[in-house]
């Protein structure tokens, strides 16, 4: 601006006019209200700063919290482990270690052309949901178990037990022709450090002790059962497991098995059952069989007549008996010979003819079990008392152990 544009100066102390009353309280007024802005806006201002404090705390509290959440997370996880993750399959996938996309078993089936062999009894299963299902009766299997598979064929069950990862896998099957798809499932496994162990063997001659030597694994028997031999080594097991010896030297090892529905339902039977047999007592001295589920027959290529039962037989832990398992089930059996008929006429056939059925008389009383009952009727702790005292007179009786009614020469009409 230049000198011409200002006004002239003006000197208060000399020739300003002095303010009247009114401009001086004009002027009051105006100084109040500068004071009474700058009042305001301090207040703003310091509204301000406590606003946008709380804010950062708040920035702050969430930013913490959520860095401590994260690490109470990983914590809990190691401490105890929610009941998902609990699943061994859950832990594979956490640790990203999953077994790699493979073809599917029924791909698997036709590229091999593995035609299914009726002399072995094989039946395939294709459906992962099921095989699944089964390894799931099998209960839960700690990641220091071991698993032994009875005839994995070409390896469906296989693959939903090495979803549940357990230390070692051992699989027994007779039929060479399957070794291709195991042995591509071992590689396909190996990222999991799952011990695999294949055996081209038949499972009714193979030497448990000799495999697992070590006892300090747990050990789960699963398998889809050939027909041909899945009651016959039911038996060899539950002999096994009275002597505690083979894969029973642990008393914790289960079986998880398939049987044709009707075998399944035979085992599980209770007392006065229509399907109650020699099998449903033997199988419940030594294990408490439950019933599982059925597979119809039609999840099976090729399908079979029947459908199929999956039992799961869990030891007991105090068995109720410490008779040796063959003369319990020498006893059992001839009590069951004659199912229908009273319960003496079977029991008596361990007895020679000669004094049969005085001896057989007293040892029903000694053993405190009615005659007339029809074997059916009888329950676990009757047929054991009954083969108890059968035990005793074999010790002043020793000859009457050899006695076989069936023989040629003591052959007779009963
Ligand atoms: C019913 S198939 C089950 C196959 C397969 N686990 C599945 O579920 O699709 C029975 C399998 O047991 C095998 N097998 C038959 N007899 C056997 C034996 N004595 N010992 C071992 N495996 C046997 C058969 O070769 C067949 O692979």
């Amino acid at each position: 601006m230049s000198a011409s544009e200002q006004g002239p100066k003006i000197k208060y102390g000399e020739s300003a006019p002095k303010p009247d009353k009114a401009q001086l309280q004009f002027m009051k007024l105006i100084e109040e209200q500068n004071l009474d802005r700058v009042q305001k806006l301090k207040r703003i201002r310091r509204n301000n700063l406590l606003t946008a404090g709380a804010l950062g705390v708040s920035v702050l509290a969430i930013y913490g919290y959520s860095i401590f959440s994260v690490q109470q997370e990983k914590f809990l996880d190691d401490f105890e482990e929610p009941k998902k993750m609990a699943q061994p399959s859950a832990r594979v996938l956490q640790s990203g270690m999953r077994l790699p996309p493979m073809p599917t078993i029924r791909e698997l089936v036709k590229l091999y052309r593995l035609q299914a062999r009726k002399q072995l009894s094989q039946n395939f299963l294709m459906d992962e949901r099921l095989t699944d299902k089964i390894v799931k009766s099998a209960g839960r299997i700690d990641p220091k178990d071991l698993v032994l598979e009875v005839g994995p064929g070409p390896g469906g069950i296989t693959r939903s037990i090495l979803r549940r990862h357990p230390q070692r896998l051992l699989l027994v099957e007779k039929d060479p022709r399957f070794g291709e798809t195991l042995q591509l499932l071992k590689e396909c496994a190996s990222p999991l450090n799952i011990q695999f162990d294949i055996h081209y063997d038949d499972i009714l001659r193979f030497n448990m002790e000799q495999h697992i030597p070590d006892t300090s694994q747990r050990i789960h028997l699963i398998g889809n059962l050939p027909f041909a031999i899945s009651t016959r080594l039911l038996i060899n097991w539950l002999d096994d497991l009275a002597a505690r010896r083979g894969a029973f030297r642990r008393i914790d090892t289960c079986m998880t098995l398939t049987f044709q529905q009707e075998v399944a339902e035979r085992i599980c039977a209770p007392v006065g059952g229509e399907q109650r047999c020699r099998l449903s007592v033997m199988s419940q001295v030594w294990t408490e069989p439950v019933m599982k589920f059925t597979i119809p027959g039609k999840a099976f290529v090729p399908k079979p007549q029947v459908d199929v039962g999956v039992v799961k037989l869990i030891p007991l832990k105090r068995p109720k008996t410490q008779l040796p398992f063959h003369l319990v089930e020498r006893v059992v059996r001839h009590i069951f010979s004659m199912r229908q008929k009273y319960c003496r006429r079977g029991y008596g056939t361990l007895l020679p003819p000669e004094d049969r059925e005085e001896v057989a008389q007293k040892l029903f009383e000694r053993a405190e079990v009615q005659d007339t009952l029809r074997p059916f009727e009888l329950t676990v702790e009757q047929c054991l008392r009954l083969a108890e005292v059968y035990s005793e007179h074999l010790v002043t009786r020793p000859d009457v152990a050899a006695y076989d009614y069936r023989a040629p020469k003591n052959a007779e009409v009963l």
